[in-house]
């Protein structure tokens, strides 16, 4: 295609609306349907995108530049629009089904431009299973910014009802939850919301299933935002944070604080995520499959295992109801934090860190690493267990991660070795692991 402006056909006209901040370039893709009007699929969309660069580069150029030359053009600073960025916000908004995007430092970025939409006196209604992060900003809004926060059961429909009221400006959900897995009823939430105040906007972190597993604005929210850092990037080399909505409106307020406060995600780092995006689907596939086995091995092998692609998930029906895949983390208990201390660190291929999504197999301990934020108190109360460890599951050989993980757990001393294999302990068993380990530490 050359770089002239493309024909306007029936379906250029339909995805007109993707262009609302008016920059002259055309959408991501060009019309996204083959001849006999069938739409591409997701994993299409991903990787076919157009430019109207000058010289038909195949990848949108970085255009590394603070400023823009002129008075009145498209892009004068890039704080306010840069190229590169509007190329992948016009991408993320077809991904997302969205009409509009916006992308900026990372996803407690995006967090932070979505409550800017608050005002003091305004009730949030969210989880009490949370990223630590995203509890963290919360707790900050209500202590100085007069927010008032109910963090409740989500996974429970009247408890939610319970708290909303007229007052409700903001619902923010997450599903899975990190990092416990549980799964929110969106759509029904959604409505709830919107009966009990029609202005609240319902807000859904969408960061543990990516656009390809599950398109909250789809279900009812206002608003989809993620860690672009996570999936979308897959790598872990750019921290980034998307946000999306249907409501050009809702758009233009979220735009404001953007390049307001300039936060807008700079020219290099869309273009990684521009690239990274591309392979979202293969690397989710193939995450996504190896999740599962890792999950079925531990629950096998006695483990109390939390993941949406297990049959004994509690909300498995209702997940799959609302989402395409159950992603690629899982978390499972022990029974003992000493004991998911030694598998954590007997582990080699799952590197100990925090984050998830990336092509590279992870093991973490929530309330150690990116929960820790969290107060002790308020994790008790919450039921965070202090024992889980989550793995965040890359596209790594799966026999090779089964044997890593397997290895962990009989060097930890976490399972009995029997003659069919290995079988977690026994609550009593880890029990007097843990007393024993106890009496060592307390002798002189
Ligand atoms: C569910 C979830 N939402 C949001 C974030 C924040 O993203 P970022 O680290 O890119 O700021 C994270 C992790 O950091 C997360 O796990
Ligand atoms: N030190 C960081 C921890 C980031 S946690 C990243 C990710 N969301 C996860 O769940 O692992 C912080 O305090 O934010």
């Amino acid at each position: 295609m050359s770089s002239s402006k493309a024909p306007v056909t029936a379906a250029s006209k339909a995805l007109a609306n993707l262009d609302l901040d008016g920059h002259d370039l055309p959408p991501s893709p060009a019309p996204s349907s083959p001849s006999n009007g069938r739409k591409y699929a997701l994993a299409t969309e991903l990787v076919y995108t157009e430019t109207n660069d000058q010289y038909n580069s195949s990848s949108m150029p970085i255009y590394q530049s603070a400023t823009f030359k002129g008075e009145g053009n498209e892009y004068d600073y890039s704080r306010s629009g840069n190229p590169t960025r509007s190329h992948l916000e016009r991408h993320i908004a077809k991904i997302m089904n969205a009409r509009r995007a916006l992308v900026v430092s990372s996803g407690m970025g995006a967090l932070d431009v979505i409550t800017r939409l608050l005002k003091p006196g305004d009730e949030v209604v969210t989880g009490d299973d949370l990223y630590g992060g995203t509890n963290r900003l919360l707790k900050y809004l209500s202590t100085h910014g007069g927010i008032v926060t109910h963090h409740v059961d989500t996974t429970n429909n009247d408890a939610v009802k319970a708290v909303l009221s007229e007052k409700t400006t903001m619902v923010l959900l997450e599903s899975p939850t990190n990092p416990l897995m549980k799964i929110v009823d969106i759509s029904t939430l959604s409505n709830a919301a919107h009966e009990a105040n029609p202005k609240a906007l319902v807000i859904v972190d969408n960061t543990m299933l990516s656009p390809l597993l599950q398109n909250p604005l789809d279900l009812g929210a206002d608003i989809v935002y993620e860690s672009g850092t996570k999936y979308l990037s897959g790598h872990h080399d750019v921290m980034a944070g998307v946000m999306a909505t249907n409501d050009p409106e809702l758009g233009d307020k979220l735009y404001f604080p953007i390049n307001a406060s300039g936060c807008g995600l700079s020219p290099f780092d869309s273009w990684l995520l521009l690239r990274g995006v591309k392979t979202l689907a293969v690397r989710m596939e193939k995450q996504q499959q190896n999740a599962m086995v890792i999950a079925t091995f531990l629950e096998r092998h006695g483990f109390k295992v939390r993941y949406p692609g297990l049959k004994s998930h509690p909300q498995y029906t209702l997940h799959w109801s609302q989402a395409r895949g159950a992603g690629a983390v899982l978390s499972f208990e022990t029974g003992s934090t000493q004991l998911s201390e030694r598998i954590v660190e007997a582990t080699r291929l799952f590197g100990i860190s925090v984050s998830f999504g990336c092509v590279n197999s992870l093991i973490s301990m929530p309330c150690r690493m990116s929960h820790a934020s969290i107060d002790a108190a308020t994790r008790k109360e919450r039921a965070l267990p202090e024992d889980i460890i989550r793995l965040c599951i890359g596209i790594e050989d799966v026999a090779d991660l089964l044997d890593d993980l397997q290895q962990a757990l009989v060097r930890a001393g976490a399972v009995r070795i029997t003659e069919d294999g290995i079988e977690a302990l026994t609550e009593d068993e880890t029990a007097g692991q843990t007393r024993q380990t106890r009496n060592l530490t307390d002798e002189p």
